[in-house]
């Protein structure tokens, strides 16, 4: 089986370029790897709201094949809250960690949740407010975070700024302020998806393995230095930039799911 066809590349150096791609090794070797993956703009195509986004039907079954050809060691790594992203793969349940890392469910099925104060709840409600009459600007409640999303009044991001940097000082030190694609967040402080990383390769079924990463923005950064520090491997969807510290890159989410779909053929 070939993955050349696929245009995984690694334009930095990296120990599993050359001849053999990252995921012909990955086919090789299942028992060796630990994949872990990142939700929007990587397994699925940005959409203009967050409640936009599609899954096409065959990808959660193929998610849940190659989980089993890794012995369970795949996982999801995303912004979005646990609940709302676990739900979009049903009816299978991965192991996944949320808000950036924030939130867990482990492979034996234990949760972490983030705690949400009285005055985080507060907050978001005047968040909402406050924006109320910004056309185009959404304010999603992920719980124990809060997203302000410009993708639909991008002209908004001046003024969204200062605003977001008013509502951390009213969080506090336990959270913090997340730029992606779009989006100005304030997430828990906690843990960031490298921390999720290394959380789930202390766990038996991830235990020894090496990573491999896929994401496609800033806060999955946290996790490509952290595959990167341990000796796996680190995949950008999207051009690579020197901006990023990933090691190779697939263009696009779906040549990323094309990759998936001939993995579990
Ligand atoms: O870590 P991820 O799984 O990539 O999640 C990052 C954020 O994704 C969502 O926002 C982004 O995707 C939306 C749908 O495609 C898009 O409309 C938005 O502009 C993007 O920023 C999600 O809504 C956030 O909660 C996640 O943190
Ligand atoms: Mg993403």
């Amino acid at each position: 089986m070939s993955y050349q066809k696929q245009s995984l590349s690694a334009s930095k150096p990296d120990t599993a370029s050359g001849k053999d791609s990252i995921l012909a090794m990955l086919s090789a070797e299942p028992e060796k790897w630990a994949l872990f993956l990142d939700i929007d703009g990587t397994l699925l195509e940005l959409a203009e709201t967050p409640d936009d986004i599609v899954v096409p039907p065959s990808l959660p079954a193929n998610l849940d094949t190659l989980s089993t050809r890794l012995e369970g060691a795949l996982a999801l790594v995303t912004g979005r809250r646990l609940d709302y992203a676990d739900q979009l793969f049903s009816p299978f349940h991965f192991p996944i960690a949320g808000l950036h890392g924030a939130e867990r469910r482990d492979p034996d099925g234990r949760v972490r949740k983030a705690e949400v104060t009285a005055e985080f709840e507060r907050l978001k409600e005047d968040l909402t407010a406050e924006t109320a009459g910004w056309a185009g600007v959404l304010i999603e409640d992920k719980g124990a975070a809060v997203a302000a999303h410009y993708r639909l009044a991008p002209e908004r991001e001046l003024e969204l700024e200062p605003l977001m940097e008013q509502a951390l000082s009213r969080a506090g030190p336990n959270w913090t302020i997340q730029h992606g694609k779009m989006v100005i967040e304030i997430r828990p402080a906690s843990a960031d998806k490298g921390h999720a990383v290394e959380a789930f390769l202390a766990q038996p079924v991830f235990a020894g393995r090496r990573a491999i990463a896929i994401g496609d923005d800033v806060t999955d950064e946290a996790m490509f230095r952290t595959v990167n520090r341990l000796g796996g491997h680190s995949i950008r969807v999207g051009p690579l930039s020197p901006a990023s510290e990933a090691r190779g890159s697939i263009p696009s989410a779906e040549a990323l799911r094309g990759i998936i779909a001939t993995l579990v053929s």
